[in-house]
């Protein structure tokens, strides 16, 4: 049977990256997307932004909406300190199997909680699950149509507290125009662009960085 692109990405990095080395591991994926195959990575660009600002913030616990192959997943991680802790939702259970072994090779694993399922779902649990009360950071790269709704019901249940900083990737490509209006006219927020490009391309993407006001 044909292998999946997500499973050709782990096969590429079991081959070139070292076990235990998170730096290899996301360098193993730009590698494999930029000359290989492209896939939907933040990448090494809008990494670099994502890297700068999780380091300005050090979060003790981060929320990650969308893990995908678990490229961010490993950047964000290898950034945290010890007692740190990062929790990654997955709706699409092929792409949680993948990730879950990416990190693993990463040797992430103990940082990071992979739970597989539907933000909507998953958002109001979180407190009594996971015993975490707000988040200090969330990276929002789900579904587009998912970054207001989601935004919304973190408020609602009380996971954002005045300080806690959103990231979302792909404001510009594919784009997530109610979010982004949201975000900049709401007195709630104070939002920030980051311009850059759609991973591995030359199409203009961004991330926008959000501090919630409380
Ligand atoms: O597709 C699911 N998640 C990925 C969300 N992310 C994206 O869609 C995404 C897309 C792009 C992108 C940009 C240009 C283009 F031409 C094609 C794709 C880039 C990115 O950086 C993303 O992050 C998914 C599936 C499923 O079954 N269940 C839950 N989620
Ligand atoms: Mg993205």
């Amino acid at each position: 049977t044909q292998s999946t692109r997500p499973q050709r990405l782990l096969s590429a990095v079991q081959k070139n990256a070292t076990r235990g080395n998170p730096r290899s591991v996301v360098r193993a994926i730009d590698e494999f997307c930029r000359h290989k195959e492209w896939a939907m990575n933040v990448g090494d660009e809008k990494g670099c932004i994502l890297d700068s600002i999780v380091s300005e913030v050090n979060p003790v616990t981060v929320l990650e909406l969308g893990t995908y192959c678990g490229y961010s997943t490993v950047r964000i991680a290898s950034l945290l300190p010890p007692n740190a802790k990062l929790i990654t939702l997955e709706f699409n259970p092929d792409f949680a199997a993948i990730a879950r072994q990416v990190i693993a090779w990463a040797g992430l694993q103990d940082k990071v909680q992979l739970v597989e399922g539907s933000s909507g779902d998953w958002i109001p649990k979180i407190q009594e699950q996971f015993g975490i009360n707000t988040f200090d950071l969330v990276f929002l790269d789900h579904w587009k149509d998912r970054y207001l709704p989601d935004t919304k019901l973190m408020e609602k249940c009380g996971l954002l507290r005045k300080g806690s900083v959103l990231v979302a990737d792909n404001v510009i490509c594919p784009g997530t125009p109610d979010y982004l209006e949201y975000v900049r006219s709401s007195p709630c927020y104070k939002s920030q662009y980051f311009i850059s490009h759609l991973e591995y391309t030359k199409a203009e993407d961004g991330l926008e960085k959000s501090v919630f006001l409380g």
